[in-house]
């Protein structure tokens, strides 16, 4: 652990109180603090404080939220800027981390928040790629805009990422018509995940985010199985039905011991375009009483929302936007990254050191 001395020579008592403050900071993105070893360099230019903060997961835009505690806090000029270094622990080739995107059942919006999730992990400041592993419903291509795109060769085993929006992705949908793909069975579908996966160059990357195919059965189970996660979020909507689905998902997960890094309640509920009024179309608090039952996060409610579906439609980059709904999956994306910070940390026994110093 690095003491202050790191930051200045000369004693400054205002950089002591800011490393202090940043220390005890808390929320839900940092529920250990701001680091010492995570403060690179903090400099006086004339009566500013330039701060550099390097972050073990992706959360550039949380800068504001930590300039406006200092500002709270009486640290009056203050600016932050925060990099992305994520630990080098592969997995897989030169993959850091493998995410699977899962639901109980077709129709959640699944695939959508697999594609605004990597989307904002990349805003956020991570490498970040997308398999489509829903070999049955391949959805990635028209969710990117990539429809009748196809993926060029390296050599004669390797293909190259089709590459959209700073994402490097491949899907089955870009290789084969979707009616092909339809009649595989089970044996057929999982081995052609292989060779996606396998076959890719997907060169080096934070995040590998995939998205599962729906439902809970023998081919999600093989799959999981041979795909070396780290994590996985697992996609609901609020109905009942729904949930007792997303329920199979977590007992599927605990099974093969795959730690479940969050539960996501999508369409939680819309807000009315008139009033404002936030109305709970499928029920309320499904997801929150479903995740606080497992012991599992929940990390996100996303609103059923028009312009989800039409950028999704269009295959538009909603994130780019920064439209207000996108904001969900910005969020979302901090905390699942942070999340998975903190369980690969624990899981390799990494000190976490509580520290006021
Ligand atoms: N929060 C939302 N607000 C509005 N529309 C949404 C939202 N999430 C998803 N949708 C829409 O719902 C439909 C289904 O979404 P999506 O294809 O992502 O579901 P899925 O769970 O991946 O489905 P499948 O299991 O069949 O692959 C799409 O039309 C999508 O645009």
């Amino acid at each position: 652990m690095f003491g202050i001395k790191k930051f200045f020579s000369k004693e400054d008592p205002q950089q002591t109180e800011i490393i202090k403050l940043l220390n005890s900071y808390r929320s839900a993105i940092f529920p250990i603090g701001v680091q010492n070893e995570w403060i690179s360099s903090i400099e006086k230019c004339k009566s500013q404080y330039r701060i550099l903060i390097t972050l073990p997961f992706a959360a550039h835009s949380q800068q504001k939220q930590l300039e406006q505690y200092l500002l709270k806090n009486k640290i009056k000029e203050v600016a932050i800027a925060i990099e992305t270094s994520i630990p080098a622990s592969y997995k897989f080739k030169e993959i850091k981390h493998i995410v699977l995107i899962a639901s109980g059942k077709g129709g959640v919006g699944k695939s959508t928040t697999a594609v605004n999730l990597a989307l904002a992990l990349e805003q956020e400041g991570a490498k970040v790629g997308l398999l489509d592993a829903d070999i049955y419903g391949p959805s990635i291509p028209s969710l990117l805009g990539l429809v009748d795109e196809q993926p060029t060769a390296k050599d004669d085993k390797t293909l190259n990422p089709m590459q959209k929006y700073g994402l490097n992705t491949m899907s089955i949908g870009y290789l084969v018509p979707a009616e092909n793909a339809t009649v595989w069975r089970g044996p057929m579908a999982s081995q052609a995940l292989n060779q996606l996966l396998n076959e890719t160059d997907w060169g080096e990357l934070d995040y590998l985010i995939v998205d599962m195919p729906p439902g809970t059965g023998d081919i999600q189970l093989t799959m999981t199985q041979k795909l070396p996660a780290s994590g996985a979020v697992i996609v609901t909507t609020p109905q009942d039905l729904a949930l007792a689905d997303a329920q199979k998902g977590i007992a599927m997960f605990a099974q093969v011991n795959l730690p479940i890094i969050g539960l996501i309640e999508n369409m939680s509920y819309f807000n009315c375009q008139h009033c404002g009024e936030k109305n709970a179309l499928f029920g309320a608090d499904g997801g929150s009483e479903l995740a606080a039952r497992h012991g599992v996060p929940l990390l996100a409610e996303i609103p059923l929302d028009i312009q989800i579906r039409e950028e999704s439609e269009k295959g538009e980059n909603l994130i780019a936007q920064g439209i207000k709904v996108a904001e969900h999956y910005v969020y979302c994306a901090q905390l699942l990254s942070s999340m998975l910070h903190l369980q690969s940390a624990e899981a390799s026994s990494v000190e976490i050191t509580f520290s006021d110093d």
